[in-house]
Order: C-alpha cells, then structure tokens, then sequence
C-alpha cells in the first residue's frame, strides 16, 4: 500500500522573526511543494527495514526497525492523537541513529530533518517497516519555508494510516484533512519544526498546513481574504542559510539590547496588522488600487529596514534591494533571511 502526501511552501509578507517574539506575521502558500510517499512492504516481502530517501539532496537512509525500536520502544510509541515534543534526551538517542549513518560532512545540516522523520515517524505509526521518499519543487534553506512543507507532507502521509481521521473532499485530484484533522497535522508537524528549527512560532508549519493567506500571532491563526491583485516577485539569492541559527541570533540580540527590540518587534507587529487591513479592504475603483499599492510597497519597505535592525539581512539580499529600486519596486527578504529569498512587490498600476 502506497500513501503520496503534499504541502506548499510559504512567503512572509511580513513579520518574520518578530512572530518569534510575539508580534504579528502575515504570511502566504505559494504553488510549490514537497511531497512524501510512504509504501509499506507485503507481508510476503519479509522486511524489517524503515528507509528514508531524500531524493532533492540524493541521501538515502536505513534502519533496521528492531534498532529503532530498541532505541526509543520505552517511550510508548506510537501516540498519534498526542502531539508530543521531542525531549533533549530523546533527540540524543535519535542522533546516535543518525549519526550511523555517516551523512558527508556537506550534507550535515540535513541531520534535524532525519532526526524530525524518525520522531514524528515513530510517534504516530509505531516501528513498522516502510519506505519514504521525499521530493520537492522547493529550494532547501532558502527561506520558502522548506522544513515546514517537510514536516507537514510527512505528517500528513503518517496521519492518513489512522482509522480516526477521515480523507474526503477531493481538492484537484486529491484528497483534503477535515478541519478537526488539520488541527491534529498541524500540532505534530510544529513538534517536527521544532527539532529543526530549535524555537519556532509555528507561523511556517500554520500556513502550509491551511493554506491561502493567513494572520498569524501568538500561535493563533486569523484567515484573511484578498481584496487585491498581490503579484510578488521571488528572488533566490541562493546564499544558504539555516534558520536556527538566524532565530537564535534575533534572540541573543534582544537578550543584549531589550527596550529596542521590544520597540522594534512592536513597530512589526504595526505593519503587519496595517498590511492584512490594507491587503482585506475593498478596492472599489483602479484609484484606490493605486493608493492600497502605495501603502503595501512602503509597509513592506518598512520592514525590511526593521529586519536590518534586527541583523538578518545579508550583503546578498541588499544587491537585490538596490537592483529593483532602481525600477522603484519595493523589496524585503522573505523567511529567515541571511541570504535565501527576496519578495518584491511588482504592483499591477506600477508603470515606471
Ligand atoms: N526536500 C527536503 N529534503 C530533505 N530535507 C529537507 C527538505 N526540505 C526541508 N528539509 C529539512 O529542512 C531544513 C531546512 O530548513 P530551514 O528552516 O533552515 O529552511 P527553510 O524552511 O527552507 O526556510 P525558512 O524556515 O526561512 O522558511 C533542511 O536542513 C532539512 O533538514
Ligand atoms: C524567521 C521565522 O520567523 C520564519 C522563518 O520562515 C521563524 C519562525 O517564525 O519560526
Ligand atoms: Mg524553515
């Protein structure tokens, strides 16, 4: 039996990093997507083998499930209905598993996303036998929200196997969760970002398991609807980055200066709401397009001078800033910045 799962990446539009520390993100699903297959052997196939293969970065992982289980079997595996988080000492038990499989140096970074498979993996199906593959439209690290569409697609692909959640509207060809469902997807796949990203806000994993536009503050998600045209352009500046890294940077440098961050992070938390106002407001006539444009180009603006205030941004991400506002396009760097991607605002009435 063969179960093949998706899940989009994301944009921020604002209010990265700052969603960290509790202010306001709005943030999108873009049409690109990382998908997981998961293939149980027949029974006549006598296997006891749980493989992972990382088809993107050519990786392929085994284990043999009697390891596994004698490996983490004391922590009552499997608990699919209790989305639970990976403790440290869990985590370093996963990491000797991993470690046996001697990932090249250059690859290392990848090592959280086998140590997220094999926990989300375990808690929500047991120690069965299987194969993984996962592949995906994304860019890895680049700050279109990668792990997140990772760790949900996976979630998903587990989460289908139980009798409790059921499968059925058919959204093009396939096949959707039910909103109590998605609730459960999503808290797990947040315990899988957590172990890649060390202190998330549950923005990126929020958005790729609902989909569409969202508002998205202190772990509570609010829908939006457009009420414009939002055409963005995406530049990869391919500088690779990690976001943990990044998210524990933003940290340390609020740990040194309190008072400013915390002005800094309500500034954001101004724009974002702003944003989402403008972004839901009626747009009567090609006059108040124009106006609306105006104000999202010069929000956007705004927090990307806030992001530089914060550290994130990256001598690569500042090249593509000056490239388009030599075409009067409004830019900011998009995910965890520190190189990755650039969104620019290529308005509809923007004719200069
Ligand atoms: N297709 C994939 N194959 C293997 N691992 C993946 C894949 N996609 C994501 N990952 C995991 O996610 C990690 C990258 O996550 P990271 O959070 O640093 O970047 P991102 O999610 O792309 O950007 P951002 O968090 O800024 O949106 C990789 O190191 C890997 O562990
Ligand atoms: C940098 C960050 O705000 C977004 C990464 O896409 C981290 C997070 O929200 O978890
Ligand atoms: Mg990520």
């Amino acid at each position: 039996m063969e179960v093949k799962a998706r899940a989009p990446g994301k944009i921020i539009i604002a209010g990265e990093h700052a969603v960290v520390h509790g202010s306001t993100a709005v943030a999108a699903c873009i049409d690109l997507c990382t998908s997981v297959s998961l293939r149980f052997p027949s029974d006549s196939d006598n296997n006891d083998t749980l493989k992972l293969h990382f088809k993107d970065v050519a990786l392929e992982f085994s284990w043999s499930v009697g390891k596994v289980k004698e490996t983490l079997s004391h922590l009552g595996s499997p608990f699919p209905s209790t989305p639970t988080s990976c403790s440290v000492e869990t985590i370093k038990c996963i990491a000797v598993l991993v470690e046996e499989q001697n990932i090249p140096e250059a690859k290392i970074g990848l090592a959280s996303g086998v140590i997220a498979f094999l926990w989300l993996y375990t808690s929500i199906l047991g120690f069965k036998p299987a194969t993984v593959v996962v592949t995906s439209d994304l860019p890895i690290g680049a700050g279109l929200g990668s792990s997140a569409a990772f760790c949900v697609s996976l979630t998903a692909a587990l989460l289908s196997f139980l009798d409790s959640v059921s499968l059925d509207t058919n959204h093009q060809g396939w096949l959707t969760f039910g909103e109590s469902d998605l609730d459960l997807l999503n808290k797990w796949a947040f315990e899988g970002e957590k172990i890649i990203h060390g202190k998330p806000s549950g923005l990126d994993n929020t958005v790729s398991t609902y989909g569409n536009i969202i508002k998205f503050r202190s772990g509570k998600l609010t829908r939006i609807k457009s009420n414009m045209p939002l055409k963005m352009l995406i530049t990869n500046t391919k500088v690779s980055r990690n976001t943990k890294a990044l998210v524990a940077g933003v940290s340390e440098r609020t740990l040194r200066h309190p008072d400013a961050m915390s002005s800094v992070f309500n500034a954001v938390d101004s724009i974002s709401k702003e944003l989402a106002t403008v972004i839901e407001s009626p747009t009567p006539d090609d006059l108040s397009l124009t106006e609306k444009e105006g104000k999202l180009e010069e929000l956007i603006e705004m927090n990307q001078g806030l992001l530089q205030c914060m550290g994130v941004s990256h001598a690569s991400i500042e090249t593509v800033l000056r490239t388009t506002l030599k075409y009067k396009l409004a830019s900011k760097l998009t995910g965890a910045g520190g190189g990755g991607c650039v969104l620019t605002v290529t308005a509809n009435t923007n004719s200069s």
